[in-house]
């Protein structure tokens, strides 16, 4: 149906601050120059060339990640929706298709009642339900995770249309029925239901396998008996009003150790063909199974965008935040990550685009197949974005196709994962597909409601979130170094600016360079009674004053602004000096180590299960340590030399000693203990299970000491 003169379904506004942002970033820059004038100066008078090469070289990674982040600053955009209009404009049957892919790889990670809670959640949509088509990609390959898709099967046949009756709007049953619904005969049958279907499958998980009285109907029989085949399609025609059902397929592709497998991008990949050969909708949703649809009426949001597709052909996709529940307060791992998830990407959103951060992602699938100007043709017709898939998906002729297209030697000589579908070769495959298409010229939307569209699990301990944030570390480095980098590639392919923002998550990792020097350095000079800052009323100390201040001045707004608070803002910005001397520091060591061809890590999947003394931790805002990581020594270390460092200058000033020129050190040591403050909690004052290791208290105390030792050793050569 052609658009009538159209209500507004969509606008946009530049935010207030972006005029101030400009003006900041040319004062700063001026500032960052004058450092460097001081730096080159004291390369030529200073006593110690280690010394002042190291803060430089510190320095110069700060301006340079400052640089990075003023693209985002340049033109960051808010949009408002208007899903309200939407069927003013389009009726409901001509709603276009969509195929929702649904990753999990490990049911002892990743518990199958979860991965149905997201199924039945998307499932649920306010939307024709015979247009909606679920694909869960199982890498794990699990008959658990396949028999709690039954049982999803089953439940929803009721699940859905007494959401759709009772215009309920949370649609995650877990989340229902945890909330204040109301309660009578209908909503307690329900819940009794939803109970039991769970019990079976967290039993079955705790067997480990599917007991013989759970299977109940001849059909079910039958789709455990075809398991060893890839995949299974679980669809109810009806609903118990009669409606049609939306397709539930299960997915489970083929392995071999002979050929790569990729990780989360090979499973959608596969995803992406057997889609094609079943319904080939014209757009794709791509969920992490940890991550549930909050909102029944996202795809309504998604279509004010898309519905104007002959005004911006090249729009190629529509990224919705990843949001969390179950934060603490203070959100003490900053697992938020507003920077990441909202700041930037409306910075981004501003130029060309927001990039893609794997879940909560609608595409179009013409995005797949090549650029906007020269599309590329698959092998088989069946695969192509225009293709028009009708036949019967249950039909021998559409199961056996799906079945090839599923295979481990499918992709052999073809151009998937490098031309085609999600690129190959970084274990960030969310970022480095987004930016490759972004590269090739489409365009994309950052989508963020005041109602989170979708809702994620985060991490409890410190060392998952480490661990995360390692991986990551690893594969944006493997998009720094690859031939496609933002800085030799990406400026020619999409501008400077945008190269600079995707340039800032390339070079991520290098931070560990400089906040390991400042962790450090000041303090072991100080200790050795050595100034490295200008002393107190030297107008360099104003400029060292003026860049601290201003640059966590400016961090601090923009957080507080986007609906933050000040104590989640200090958390996030503790996080970051964590981060740079743990998974920055190792993830560029697995870094080297993988391309040394040494040894290889591959996708070490979150975990997503819960424990509950580690949850009650959590929710008292107390870190998780627990387990003797080495990932922890660093930051232990740290915490040590700086509380040292500080008491020792603090000793000097009570003698009377002129502390003028220390005064910096002495305020960077102050500054490192406030971020160490539950480190120093974890080693000495805590006794419950989620405390630091004792072995790693004694080998971090053991390389304190050793770096003290070397320290004054080089000062007195
Ligand atoms: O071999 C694999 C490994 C992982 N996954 C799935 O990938 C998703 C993300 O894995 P998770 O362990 O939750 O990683 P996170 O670090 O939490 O995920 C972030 O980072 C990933 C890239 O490292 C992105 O893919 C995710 O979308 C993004 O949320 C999950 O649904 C997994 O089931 C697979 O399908 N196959
Ligand atoms: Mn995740």
């Amino acid at each position: 149906m052609e658009p009538k003169k159209s209500p507004l379904l969509h606008s946009f506004n530049f935010i207030a601050r972006k005029p101030f942002n400009r003006i900041f970033a040319l004062i700063y820059s001026l500032a960052i120059l004058s450092l460097f004038y001081h730096h080159i100066q004291n390369l030529h008078f200073s006593s110690s060339l280690f010394i002042s090469i190291s803060l430089l070289i510190a320095d110069l990674i700060l301006a340079f990640m400052w640089c990075t982040t003023q693209s985002c600053r340049m033109s960051p955009i808010i949009r408002q929706v208007f899903p309200e209009n939407l069927e003013k404009v389009l009726e409901r049957k001509n709603f276009p298709n969509i195929d929702i892919f649904i990753c999990t790889a490990d049911p002892l990670k990743e518990p199958p009642i979860d991965v149905v809670n997201t199924a039945l959640s998307v499932m649920a949509y306010d939307y024709p339900t015979d247009k909606i088509s679920v694909y869960v990609s199982d890498d794990g390959g699990s008959q658990l995770t396949l028999f709690a898709f039954m049982e999803a099967a089953k439940f929803a046949r009721i699940w859905l249309p007494f959401c759709s009756q009772n215009n309920v709007i949370d649609r995650c049953p877990d989340v229902y029925f945890a909330s204040n619904y109301s309660s009578n005969h209908q909503t307690r049958k329900l819940k009794m239901m939803y109970e039991n279907m769970k019990m079976r499958i967290e039993n079955a998980v705790e067997k480990g396998k599917v007991s013989e009285e759970y299977i109940t109907s001849e059909q079910e029989c039958q789709v455990f008996s075809k398991w060893t085949q890839e995949f299974t399609q679980m669809e109810n025609d009806r609903d118990i009003a009669g409606n049609s059902m939306p397709n539930l397929v299960y997915v489970s592709r083929g392995k071999s150790r002979t050929s790569p497998h990729h990780f989360k991008a090979g499973a959608l990949n596969a995803l992406l063909r057997v889609s094609a050969t079943m319904t080939n909708a014209p757009i794709v949703l791509t969920l992490d199974c940890d991550m549930f649809s909050n909102d029944p009426l996202t795809p309504h949001r998604l279509l004010c965008f898309l519905m104007e597709h002959s005004a911006r052909p090249r729009l190629g996709y529509i990224q919705f935040p990843q949001r969390y529940h179950g934060l603490n307060k203070a959100d003490i791992y900053a697992s938020e990550f507003k920077r990441l998830f909202i700041l930037n990407p409306m910075g981004m959103d501003g130029l060309e685009g927001t990039s893609y951060v794997g879940t909560g992602c609608f595409f179009r699938r013409r995005v797949f197949f090549g650029s906007p100007s020269s599309p590329l043709q698959p092998q088989i017709k069946e695969l192509s974005p225009d293709y028009v898939a009708n036949r019967p998906i249950k039909s021998d002729e559409v199961l056996n196709l799906a079945h090839h297209v599923a295979g481990c030697n499918y992709e052999n000589q073809t151009n998937w994962g490098s031309k085609m579908g999600f690129r190959y070769g970084s274990l960030v495959e969310d970022y480095y597909t987004g930016y490759r298409l972004q590269c090739e010229g489409w365009q994309s939307v950052f989508c963020n409601p005041q109602r989170p569209a979708f809702l994620g699990d985060i991490p409890i301990s410190l060392n998952d979130v480490l661990s995360q944030n390692k991986r990551w570390s690893v594969g944006l480095l493997e998009v720094a170094f690859s031939k496609y980098n933002p800085i030799t590639f990406g400026v020619r392919a999409m501008g400077p600016l945008m190269a600079l923002a995707y340039g800032h998550y390339a070079y991520w990792p290098m931070w560990s360079i400089p906040i390991t020097i400042y962790a450090f350095l000041p303090q072991l000079a100080l200790l050795n009674r050595t100034p490295i800052f200008p002393k107190v009323g030297d107008p360099w100390f104003f400029l060292y004053a003026f860049l601290f201040l201003g640059a966590y001045g400016q961090d601090c707004t923009d957080f507080v602004l986007a609906q933050g608070t000040i104590r989640r803002w200090w958390s996030d910005q503790r996080m970051w000096t964590m981060r740079g001397l743990s998974s920055y520091m190792f993830g560029t060591t697995e870094y080297l180590i993988k391309h040394l061809g040494i040894s290889t890590q591959g996708f070490n999947v979150t975990s997503k299960l819960l424990d509950d003394e580690q949850s009650k931790r959590y929710d008292q805002g107390k870190f998780e340590f627990g387990v003797p990581s080495p990932i922890f020594v660093p930051l232990t270390v740290a915490a040590i030399i700086n509380l040292i460092a500080f008491l020792v200058g603090f000793l000097e000033i009570l003698k009377g000693q002129n502390w003028d020129e220390f005064l910096l050190q002495m305020f960077v040591a102050g500054f490192g203990i406030l971020n160490s403050l539950s480190v120093y909690e974890g080693m000495v004052l805590r006794t419950d299970k989620g405390r630091m290791a004792t072995k790693t208290t004694i080998i971090s105390t053991v390389l304190a000491s050793g770096l003290y030792v070397a320290s004054s050793a080089i000062r007195q050569m």
